[in-house]
């Protein structure tokens, strides 16, 4: 097969007689499968192919060549673009790694290489290098590939370390001398420690890649912009132009012809080691103005290669002159490099240059083509994945995509996946990142969560109620009001709530004899769930008795004060939380999944959904393609640039409760230190009027129940130029992806605000405060005395001194006037309800905000207490001082004591109320409390008569 006369024979097929392999730098599958690359192994004697990420991205980033294997890959597993392009990848390296088979075959193991590069992610990292060289050698599993691991200094000990593992390797980036000597000692270094380990050292085949045109490139451009600036050196300077590359690349050759006469390498050759080969890359011709074989013709010497990109392989073939050019004129080319530094033009200087540009680009093409592949999975997977369409301002929209190209410049979602705490404050981070793993770990025990769902349908149990705060209680709440009643399961009530009235209406609701009661915490010690817990199991225990126990279940972190009690009382499971996953993120946990079994949600599909967002924005996905880092992107630089920092999100009805567990995740993770974003939900879409400049919409809209007027208002506020995210939902489980995205997003927005998401710094103060005053009221039996600052009808006005004195008024109008009159543009205006929450309280909420919204033109939130406290509550005193708070609360018509305490739920939720208050006062907000007397529904309703007048 290998042509072996030159008579005859073209430029191509005449190098073998010069002991000169040709490779081919390319590969791409058609050009494969067609025949094309055994064509030219055949007849031109091209002996090895090389790729890059340039060429695969130019290979995969168009057309449909691929598709086939992308479908069949998707059609059977949820993988990410990173995985995907692997697979399409050792696909074609093998392929061709057997079309050159016979030529390793022939050539004895010299010859017939194709060449795999480690991700360039990784060329500054040696430990990862080595770890993906031995991976990609496993995972193409043939004899004639080689790794392809770029000569930066960190990956000097890695090539090491694989050449050692027996593997072949192509050195790549090579442009310095001073690279070349450390990759050669590297190379030998690692044949002497595989030699002193006994292993084969024959079959171990090396080349080292020494870029060519680049150096020409670079200080071709430096002649040139010295010549045009008038240099005095300026003939000398030409005389040099297309020099540089070859009289470089001469030396690295005789420096090579005498390390093969070193007693070292000797050694090393009588052991049966082959020796490494010099490969001339980046042999294209650029310059118009040179041959365009003029890196070909001038690098001929034996027992070299040149891997020829197609162009140049065919001027070669066609014009070429094959003569031993190497290893003449020597004396010339170290004239050249003298001449070089005598001018002035620092080599040595371009050269490492040349190498952090050489893996810029090649991240740069991986960043393409993986957010190419990513695409194409997007398109293929269709509605498969949740979608996302932005309408931005254009000054905001250049401004997301200026962060998202310094995400990707910087490597940042591979940084953030690589749970790198620099990404936020370089804190504590790296400790509340495996939210990033629980998809995966809990599809690997999916059996242990589909075991227990089979068990409480066996049980029969007629309700589910899960007791809980926060993180453990919002998103079983979303999952019991999106998906409802599963046949054969119980339903799902959620309660998180100290407001005695509501804990009897949900007592009222359910059969404690058949209930399946769960308590959620993570901590084990929040009050609310501790209290919840002692009155449900009082009330079980009267209608079960003994057996009270097998009726409880807990949710908890190991070791936990809860768990201890949840053993001690015989309960029938406890299924732990894991402690490196805070409350907010932990919806993808068991504290999110096992409620999700306990009403019949199909567990394995919910989390397959959910992996299919995590794998999507996992760390292959450049910023731009990748759903998290883009919405958080878009969160981040709205916020902090644009002042957009009112998240207002609209959803279809079906899907709308996901806004409250979203609350939590986006201000409990931003709003510290003065900054974050103010999620305002539920507030009924209005027209362009009703806005100021400060909100960012988000529009969940689930596409088979969208409404069309709802789409239609969305589209007037685009056309009015208020920013809109749209993120359509194909099917109500594709809730799972958005629960990851968010927290992806969340995360990613936290890095933009420079603040660390994972922490609730004044969630604590809040309890702290209700604390002192439960434990007062234990000692006294009542909780301190407080004193109104103004009373009106049903009404009594509490304040600190400083909100007391802005807020003088004879009536209550006149007090509300007062204090809703310090609301200004820009600000947000927040009612804290500390009242049951059910329709009709909602409505009486949702009335008065849009009236405050519609008379001040400002974002308004409607919260009830205490379950806001763990979730926007941080923000209110944490994030930036822009609200104006109104907090209510009322006398209990019934209040319910708390089995073994003193202080009963009316005495808690009255303490938390304060609490509450004392801390927003503190940090100087401007807050008002107004307290109902006698009838609640009463006193809403004059209470809204009276904010409508205020306002
Ligand atoms: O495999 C190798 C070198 O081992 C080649 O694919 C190498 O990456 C290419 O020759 C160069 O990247 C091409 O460089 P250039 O022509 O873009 O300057
Ligand atoms: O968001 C978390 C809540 O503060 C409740 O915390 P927990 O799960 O430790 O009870």
């Amino acid at each position: 097969m290998t042509a072996s006369h030159t008579q005859g024979a073209n430029p191509l097929q005449a190098l073998a007689a010069v002991q000169q392999s040709p490779w081919l730098d390319f590969i791409r599958r058609s050009f494969v499968e067609d025949g094309s690359l055994a064509r030219l192994v055949q007849t031109d004697d091209v002996r090895g192919v090389t790729s890059n990420p340039a060429i695969f991205q130019k290979a995969m980033g168009e057309g449909t060549e691929y598709d086939a294997q992308i479908k069949s890959v998707l059609a059977q597993e949820i993988v990410s673009p990173g995985t995907l392009y692997e697979k399409l990848a050792v696909q074609d390296i093998k392929t061709a790694a057997h079309v050159l088979a016979p030529v390793y075959e022939q050539t004895k193991r010299r010859d017939g290489f194709v060449s795999l590069e480690v991700s360039p992610y990784l060329a500054r990292d040696e430990k990862g290098t080595a770890h993906e060289a031995a991976r990609l050698w496993a995972d193409v599993a043939e004899p004639n590939l080689m790794i392809k691991i770029p000569a930066t200094p960190e990956s000097i000990p890695a090539i090491r370390e694989t050449i050692a593992a027996g593997i072949n390797v192509n050195v790549t980036l090579i442009f310095a001398l001073s690279a070349y000597k450390a990759v050669v000692d590297a190379w030998l270094s690692g044949l002497e420690d595989l030699h002193k380990k006994g292993g084969d050292l024959s079959g171990v085949a090396s080349v080292a890649s020494f870029f060519v045109s680049r150096i020409d490139g670079k200080i071709d451009a430096e002649i040139d912009r010295r010549v045009k600036a008038g240099d005095k050196n300026a003939d000398g300077l030409q005389a040099l132009r297309g020099k540089v590359a070859i009289a470089n690349a001469k030396l690295a050759y005789v420096y090579w012809q005498e390390i093969i006469q070193t007693p070292r390498w000797k050694a090393l050759a009588a052991a049966g080691a082959q020796p490494q080969r010099l490969l001339w890359a980046s042999t294209g011709t650029k310059d118009k103005a040179y041959s365009d074989v003029l890196y070909v013709d001038n690098l001929i010497g034996p027992h070299t290669v040149n891997t020829l990109p197609p162009a140049t392989m065919d001027a070669f073939r066609d014009h070429g002159t094959v003569k031993e050019t190497l290893g003449t004129g020597i004396d010339a080319a170290r004239h050249v490099l003298a001449e070089a530094e005598r001018f002035g033009l620092n080599l040595e200087g371009v050269t490492k240059i040349l190498v952090d540009e050489g893996v810029a680009s090649f991240e740069e093409a991986f960043d393409g083509l993986l957010g190419s592949v990513a695409a194409k999975q997007k398109t293929l997977l269709t509605d498969k994945l949740t979608d996302i369409k932005t309408a931005l301002p254009e000054k905001l929209e250049k401004a997301v995509q200026d962060g998202l190209d310094d995400w990707r410049k910087n490597g940042t979602i591979r940084k953030l996946w690589n749970k790198d705490a620099s990404v936020w404050t370089g804190g504590e981070e790296a400790k509340w990142l495996k939210w990033l793993d629980t998809v995966d770990e809990r599809l690997a025990h999916v059996a242990e969560l589909e075991s227990f769902q089979a068990e409480v349908k066996a049980r029969g149990f007629k309700q589910v109620l899960l007791m809980g705060m926060g993180g453990s209680s919002l998103g079983p709440e979303v999952l019991a009001e999106t998906f409802g009643k599963h046949e054969g399961f119980g339903h799902l009530y959620v309660l998180d709530s100290t407001d005695p009235q509501q804990v009897a209406t949900y007592a009222k609701k359910i059969d404690p004899a058949n209930t399946l009661f769960i308590v959620a915490s993570k901590s084990g010690g929040t009050l609310e769930p501790n209290i919840m817990l002692a009155y449900f199991h009082d009330l079980a225990k009267k209608a079960l008795g003994e057996k009270v126990g097998s009726h409880f279940v807990a949710i908890t972190d190991p070791g936990s004060k809860l768990e201890a009690l949840a053993k001690k009382e015989g309960f029938w499971k406890i299924f732990a939380g894991e402690p490196q996953i805070g409350g907010r993120y932990s919806v993808l946990s068991n504290f999110g999944l096992v409620p999700a079994a306990a009403s019949g949600i199909p567990v394995k599909l919910f989390l397959e959904d959910a992996l299919r967002g995590v794998r999507m924005s996992d760390a292959s996905v450049p910023p731009a393609q990748n759903p998290g880092v883009l919405l958080g992107t878009i969160l981040g630089v709205a916020a902090t640039q644009f002042g957009h920092d009112k998240l207002t999100v609209i959803a279809t009805p079906q899907i709308a409760d996901f806004g409250a567990w979203l609350e939590q995740l986006v201000a409990e993770s931003t709003g510290k230190h003065g900054k974050g974003i103010i999620p305002i939900d539920e507030e009924t879409l209005g027209g362009p009027k009703r806005y100021g400049t400060d909100r960012l919409f988000v529009y969940l809209r689930l596409a088979p129940e969208h409404r069309h007027e709802q789409d239609e208002a969305i589209a007037t506020l685009i056309d009015a130029g208020q920013p809109v995210v749209t993120i359509t939902l194909h099917s109500k489980r594709q809730i799972a992806q958005e629960f990851f995205r968010w927290e992806l997003a969340t995360a990613v927005a936290g890095a933009f605000l420079g603040i660390d998401p994972f922490d609730q710094p004044d969630v604590e103060a809040s309890k702290v405060e209700t604390r002192k005053l439960t434990d007062a009221y234990n000692k006294t039996g009542k909780l301190p005395a407080e004193q109104p600052f103004a009373e009106h009808g049903p009404f009594a006005f509490f304040a600190d001194k400083t909100n007391a004195a802005a807020l003088k008024g004879d009536s209550a109008e006149a007090i509300l006037k007062a204090h809703f009159d310090r609301v200004k543009a820009g600000d947000y205006v927040a009612l804290l309800a500390y009242i049951e929450r059910d329709t009709a309280t909602r409505e009486w909420i949702q009335h008065t905000r849009l009236k405050i919204r519609d008379t001040k033109t400002v974002a308004t939130a409607a919260e009830f207490g205490p379950r806001f406290l763990h979730s926007t509550g941080q923000a209110y005193k944490g994030g930036p001082n822009t609200g104006v708070f109104l907090q209510i609360t009322a006398d209990d018509a019934h209040d319910l004591p708390v089995p073994g305490e003193n202080y009963s739920f009316g005495v808690v939720k009255a303490a938390q109320a304060r609490g509450d208050f004392d801390v927003l006062a503190e940090r100087g907000r401007r807050a008002l409390r107004v307290h109902i007397r006698g009838s609640l529904k009463d006193g809403l309703a004059e209470l809204a008569k009276a904010v409508h007048q205020a306002v």
